[in-house]
């Protein structure tokens, strides 16, 4: 038996952000590499780098298409489309599994031979266990389902749905790595039997593109708070519990502002400074 379920709580989320110090420059606070995004949709990179860039990482180096380069710089010019060193990635958000272009492959491969921790969303979930860097993956329950499905686990979407917390724990432990399993609840377990529910607040984040701006969101915390993972890996679901606590509280605000009116991906991305600002002064 692992340990109970716990909801993450403001408190617990206002430990795991922080503001700049006069020491600090753009390198110190950590880079975040993002492979995400494709000709086929390019807004999944917007809202990812979008969103990253919001939670108040050093920098976003976008690795992608031309085309889709373009859509993020226009988005968020102070991305650096070049190549170079990262203290995080985050990949496959927008990414068909089954389209990797030569270059993508390259792309992956040079990523994750590079041993920094690395967040797997969407069309990248199938890479988890080909690296041995410090994992977290971000699925929603079909791409749990099939993604365990290849790793010879019998499991239906609705097995996933019905069981949320028995799934995610399961995963975490048949994968080696930790898990964040989407929904309106959100389950974060890893295989030392550390599990943590967020519990959305609202129901409008159940739309397009907001898996991909809680992508940014992760992959941001994971980058800056790089220097804790090297020493411990553990550290890994409690930024995932807070990206996903921040993701929840943005869509709230956001929803608040228009009277708890309909919220898209980008506004959620939108509130997440303010959101940021509110733990900052806790
Ligand atoms: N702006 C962007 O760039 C965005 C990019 N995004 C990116 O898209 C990628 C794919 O992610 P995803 O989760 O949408 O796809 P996936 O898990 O393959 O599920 C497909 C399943 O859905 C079902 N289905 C389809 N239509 C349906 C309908 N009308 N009503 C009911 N069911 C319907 C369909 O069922 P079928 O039609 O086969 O019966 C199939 O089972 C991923 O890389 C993500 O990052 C997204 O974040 C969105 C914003
Ligand atoms: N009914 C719901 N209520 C609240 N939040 C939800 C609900 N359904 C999904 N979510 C949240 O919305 C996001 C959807 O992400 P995802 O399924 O990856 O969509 P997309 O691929 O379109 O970005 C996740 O953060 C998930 O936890």
């Amino acid at each position: 038996m692992g340990e109970p379920w716990q909801e993450w709580t403001v408190d617990d989320a206002a430990g795991w952000v922080r503001a700049p110090h006069a020491g600090d420059d753009k390198y110190s606070r950590g880079v975040l590499g993002m492979i995400t995004g494709s000709p086929d949709y390019p807004g999944a990179a917007v809202l990812g780098v979008d969103a990253a860039t919001r939670t108040g990482v050093g920098m976003v180096r976008y690795i992608g298409p031309r085309g889709v380069r373009a859509a993020v710089l226009l988005r968020r010019p102070e991305t650096v489309t070049v190549s170079g060193r990262v203290q995080a990635w985050l990949i496959g958000s927008g990414i068909d599994p089954g389209r990797r272009s030569f270059m993508l492959q390259g792309d992956l491969q040079h990523a994750l031979a590079s041993r920094v921790p690395v967040v797997l969303d969407a069309g990248a979930l199938d890479l988890v266990g080909t690296h041995t860097a410090p994992t977290v993956i971000t699925p929603h329950a079909r791409e749990l389902a099939n993604l365990l499905v290849t790793r010879e686990v019998e499991v239906t979407v609705a097995e996933v749905r019905a069981d949320p917390g028995g799934w995610a724990d399961r995963a975490a432990r048949e994968l080696g790595v930790a898990v964040l399993l989407k929904g309106a609840v959100t389950h974060i377990a890893d295989p030392d039997g550390d599990r943590y529910t967020v519990t959305a607040d609202t129901h409008w984040l159940a739309s397009a593109g907001t898996g991909d701006v809680l992508g940014g969101i992760l992959g941001a915390l994971v980058a800056t708070h790089h220097e804790e993972l090297a020493l411990n890996a553990e550290v890994l679901t409690r930024l995932a519990a807070t990206a996903a606590w921040i993701h929840s509280e943005a869509a709230r605000r956001a929803s608040a502002a228009v009277d708890g009116g309909p919220v898209a991906a980008l506004d959620i991305a939108e509130a997440v400074p303010q959101v940021i600002g509110g733990l900052l002064q806790r």
